[in-house]
């Protein structure tokens, strides 16, 4: 199980500043939940612990190893083979069935096709979806929808798994069920979780949640 962690870190989109020393620690295996107000710096925090945006001061950690130092072709490898991610519109490949969807990071990562998709297809019935492989993601609902990203996202059994706002598109029932999945899911395969929601219901699904404010992450006190 692998850890994450965000040392001071700062981030400004031209004048904007965006994170303004921002510090959290996510222990291996756990799952936290980023919540705060809307231009808080809740995505971009999450995208620089995914090394997808690189910060101008501080450092990002994953397992161990600095990742903000790496260079832009290290940190697309890096995404590929260790993370997962789940963004709030499934973004499945719509030319693509369910079942190539969810074994894309696979095929990606250079595994086989037949070796894919039979790794794939065990997901379907664990998230509910058996007999959905075939389908394109304009035939599916956006709970079934999202149910595949999710399989998507942690099919390569990535050792951090980055969800923004994975149920911000669902009715809250279906947002629940997603995070019910989500969270066995994750524990089962030991995948570090971090999440960024708006939803206090979806967030205490969380081991502990976090409230990013004016770019700084403070932690969350329960009264
Ligand atoms: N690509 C970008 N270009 C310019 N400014 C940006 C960009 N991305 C984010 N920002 C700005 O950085 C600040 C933090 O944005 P961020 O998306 O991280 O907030 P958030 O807490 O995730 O917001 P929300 O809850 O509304 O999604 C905001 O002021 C936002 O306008």
């Amino acid at each position: 199980m692998k850890a994450i962690e965000a040392r001071d870190v700062a981030l400004s989109f031209g004048e904007t500043p965006a994170l303004r020393g921002a510090s959290i620690s996510v222990a291996p295996g756990e799952i936290v939940a980023i919540m705060g107000p809307s231009g808080s710096g809740k995505s971009t925090l999450l995208h620089c612990l995914a090394g997808i945006l690189v910060p101008d001061a501080g450092e990002i950690h994953f397992d161990g190893h600095r990742i903000d130092t790496l260079s832009e072709q290290q940190r697309s490898i890096l995404r590929r083979d260790q993370f997962g991610f789940v963004f709030q519109f499934g973004q499945l490949v719509p030319e693509l069935t369910a079942e190539e969807n969810v074994a894309l990071p696979l095929l990606l990562g250079g595994v086989k096709r037949a070796a894919a998709l039979n790794q794939a297809r065990p997901w379907f019935e664990r998230l509910g979806l058996g007999g959905l492989e075939g389908r394109r993601s304009g035939e599916l609902s956006g709970g079934q929808a999202q149910r595949v990203a999710l399989a998507r996202g942690l099919v390569a059994r990535p050792g951090a798994l980055f969800a923004d706002e994975p149920t911000g598109a669902l009715d809250s029932l279906t947002g629940e069920q997603v995070m019910d999945l989500l969270v066995a899911s994750a524990r089962e395969q030991g995948t570090t979780v971090v999440l960024v929601t708006h939803e206090a219901r979806v967030a205490a699904y969380a081991d502990r949640q976090v409230i990013v404010r004016d770019g700084k992450v403070n932690a969350l006190v329960h009264s």
